[in-house]
């Protein structure tokens, strides 16, 4: 089969600036800037249209689909997010995390076994000291959501001083979520201030901005949202909590990464992406990086840029891997965790 180096390799500078190079280094937001979405109209049905196609016009098939399949699983942000989360499940969390396709799996796809980590585990901040220990000398990168999490409905000054105790805590990442209040308002400057001051909050550890896009009634809105949180200085736009009624779709995803893509080519710095929530089966997890592959090329294919916020799909990627090995599907209560 196709090593996991297969889907990362670059086809070169996917979002070239008005000069015509693309800049490194983490987005230093800017100040809001409306002439970038205002008048911006989404088409919802050319939107849905477009994704309802997007897995029958490519088909991904064999050592290729077991290739993305690998591909997906680190960038995963294996998440639990749960009111009776525990230390103990965090540690399996963590466990499953430093090694989250079975070893004989790894191994039947030609893979170093201890090659494989996922993206981050993500966890709710008193979670991140257990989740810290757990993946000490990993690398893997302990995410924590905050700001009130999930509807953000907290005085703004004690959400930056819950951002500023989970980095205290060693979160690397932080998962805030926006007032959506403020996008519904079309509040722009206030919803600007407050990311903004997120950002600076996080210091360091990179910020996704979570627009709970489920919430945000229009693809319009979805899209202003997604300019202001990248003025504002997000490393990654993110669709949803987990806990909306309506969580990652196609078509918002679609809308995202337009804007996202509109950003880069105003400003040259590349966002990261994460759509979440809701996404359980290893067809999702093809369905998005075929998307991403599409709007934004390969380059996103890897977890600097590219992120499923997922409890519950690595299980379904882990089976659909082992039929690939074996030619058989072992019981799903097999890869039961995450
Ligand atoms: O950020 C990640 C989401 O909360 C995960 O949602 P999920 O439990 O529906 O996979």
């Amino acid at each position: 089969m196709k090593t996991q180096t297969d889907v990362q390799t670059s086809e070169g500078a996917l979002v070239p600036t008005a000069a015509g190079h693309a800049e490194a280094g983490r987005n230093p937001g800017m100040s809001l800037d409306v002439a970038m979405f205002e008048g911006h109209r989404v088409n919802r049905s050319a939107a849905e249209r477009r994704c309802a196609t997007l897995t029958s016009r490519r088909s991904v098939k064999k050592a290729h689909q077991a290739a993305w399949l690998v591909n997906a699983v680190r960038c995963v942000d294996l998440t639990t997010l749960a009111g009776d989360d525990t230390g103990a499940r965090v540690q399996r969390l963590c466990a499953k995390a430093r090694q989250p396709i079975a070893p004989h799996i790894v191994q039947g796809l030609g893979l170093d076994p201890e090659g494989l980590r996922v993206g981050a585990v993500c966890v709710y901040p008193t979670m991140v000291p257990h989740a810290v220990r757990a993946l000490e000398g990993t690398g893997i990168p302990v995410a924590s959501v905050a700001t009130g999490f999930p509807a953000g409905l907290m005085p703004l000054h004690l959400r930056l001083e819950e951002i500023r105790w989970a980095v205290a805590q060693g979160a690397g990442e932080i998962d805030i979520v926006i007032s959506r209040e403020l996008a519904l308002t079309h509040n722009w400057q206030g919803l600007h201030d407050e990311i903004a001051a997120m950002r600076e909050a996080c210091g360091e550890a990179h910020m996704k901005a979570i627009l709970a896009t489920g919430e945000l009634e229009t693809l319009n809105t979805v899209y202003a949202a997604s300019m202001v949180a990248m003025q504002a200085g997000a490393d990654f736009i993110k669709t949803s909590t987990g806990k909306e009624s309506v969580n990652a779709t196609l078509p918002v995803s679609l809308t995202m990464l337009r804007a996202l893509r509109d950003y880069g080519m105003s400003t040259g710095h590349r966002i990261g992406f994460k759509p979440a929530g809701g996404m359980k089966q290893a067809k999702e997890a093809l369905a998005w990086q075929i998307l991403m592959k599409e709007e934004l090329g390969r380059d996103w294919l890897n977890p600097d840029l590219f992120r499923f916020g997922a409890s519950s799909m690595l299980g379904d990627i882990e089976r659909q891997l082992e039929h690939y090995v074996t030619g058989r599907y072992a019981d799903s209560s097999r890869h039961a965790l995450a």
